[in-house]
């Protein structure tokens, strides 16, 4: 059962500070149109349309020339910090600690990819509430459906050189939620932001296991061009 003591408060961090290199598009993707509105705002739509989710803050890069249009200043509910870092993992940690002092260490942070734009408020609740109070977290995942091959190098291109059992195995998707001071004391913690590149992975070099809460295809992550029309036809059907 979640903790509904009126103290504690969830809310979200979206790490938005990419290039998206992946995509090679004239604008970083997290500002690309994907059904008829930059990508950026269906998440941000999301957690404002959540009753769970008490404020939503968003992590531009300092320069970034884009947020001011799609997100406008004063928006109900909505912070932009322009204090994106090199890796995502400098993102999150450099707004958690932009927050410090606002946000209450028991708060629950839930830190989602602004490039995932199938995200809806029962995705968030499916979240909140399968972690309940456990003190070491959880994300949404999906189970892995295919099988898995792990490639070697060889004259004729890329190889299979072994298949890894699927049993056990998951996709991480996000949002991953976290107690703030915990989060903050993970992700300060980490030695290669590079190495670092969900905010689990932090949490369990403490030693802790996250929840996996299963998600949704629909919560894809927006990487390559051929993602939007996946991310578009989800968007059309609804939640
Ligand atoms: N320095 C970075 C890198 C990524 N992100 C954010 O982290 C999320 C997931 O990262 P990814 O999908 O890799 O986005 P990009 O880094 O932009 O993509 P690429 O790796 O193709 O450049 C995105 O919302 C992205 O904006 C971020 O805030 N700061
Ligand atoms: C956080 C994440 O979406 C979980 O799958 C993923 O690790 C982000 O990776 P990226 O290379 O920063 O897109």
């Amino acid at each position: 059962m979640t903790d509904n003591s009126p103290t504690r408060r969830y809310v979200a961090l979206l790490p938005a500070a990419g290039v998206g290199a992946r995509m090679a598009a004239a604008c970083p993707k997290q500002y690309l149109t994907v059904a008829g509105q930059p990508m950026l705002r269906h998440a941000v739509a999301a957690f404002c349309a959540s009753p769970l989710i008490s404020h939503t803050y968003v992590v531009v890069s300092a320069d970034d020339g884009y947020i001011d249009e799609v997100l406008p200043a004063g928006m109900a509910g909505v912070t932009v910090l322009r204090c994106g870092g090199a890796t995502r993992m400098d993102s999150v940690l450099n707004g958690l600690r932009a927050l410090q002092g606002q946000i209450a260490d028991g708060d629950m942070v839930l830190v989602h990819d602004a490039a995932r734009p199938g995200l809806t408020p029962a995705l968030i609740a499916r979240l909140i509430e399968g972690v309940g109070d456990d003190p070491a977290g959880g994300l949404l995942a999906l189970p892995v459906v295919d099988t898995v091959k792990r490639s070697a190098p060889s004259a004729q291109g890329v190889c299979a050189a072994a298949t890894i059992s699927r049993e056990g195995m998951w996709l991480a998707q996000t949002p991953q939620m976290f107690g703030f001071h915990l989060l903050l004391r993970a992700l300060g913690r980490a030695t290669d932001p590079n190495a670092i590149t969900d905010d689990a992975s932090a949490v369990e070099l403490l030693g802790l296991t996250p929840r996996l809460i299963e998600g949704h295809p629909r919560n894809l992550k927006v990487t390559l061009p051929a993602d939007i029309r996946i991310a578009e036809m989800y968007l059309a059907a609804g939640e």
